[in-house]
């Protein structure tokens, strides 16, 4: 139970510094914010609430796996590096993806939600 516990406590030290590191995850938070005051002003329904929620999930865990992935290669080099150019940009893809694709779901739901 102590390990469980630990554990959870390492997660939470690990979202405290992804936020503290990271320019974009303080972007995607207020984002993440944005869209929840225009949910209560609009009043979403619990299924548009389901998807704005696995949105800002899922971008945010991106963001972070992204931030890790960068941490990541910068302990193995700062130097200039064509591999870890591509890990980089891969990883950010990955981020820019999932963030597009909440923007398409967060139009989809407001357009519907003032027709
Ligand atoms: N060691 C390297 N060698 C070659 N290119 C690199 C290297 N480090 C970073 N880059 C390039 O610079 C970009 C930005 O990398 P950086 O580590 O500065 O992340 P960042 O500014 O936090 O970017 P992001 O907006 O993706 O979070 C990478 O996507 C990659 O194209």
């Amino acid at each position: 139970m102590k390990n469980r516990i630990q554990s959870f406590a390492h997660a939470l030290r690990g979202i405290r510094e992804f936020i503290a590191l990271g320019a974009n995850a303080k972007l995607q938070c207020l984002a993440a914010l944005a869209i929840i005051v225009v949910g209560l002003i609009l009043q979403f329904t619990r299924f548009e609430w389901i998807a704005v929620i696995l949105c800002i999930g899922s971008v945010l865990a991106a963001e972070a796996i992204n931030t890790a992935i960068e941490e990541l290669a910068n302990e193995v080099t700062e130097e200039k590096s064509e591999r870890i150019r591509r890990v980089k940009d891969i990883a950010a893809g990955a981020v820019l993806i999932l963030s597009l694709a909440s923007l398409v779901v967060a139009i989809l739901i407001i357009l519907n939600r003032l027709n």
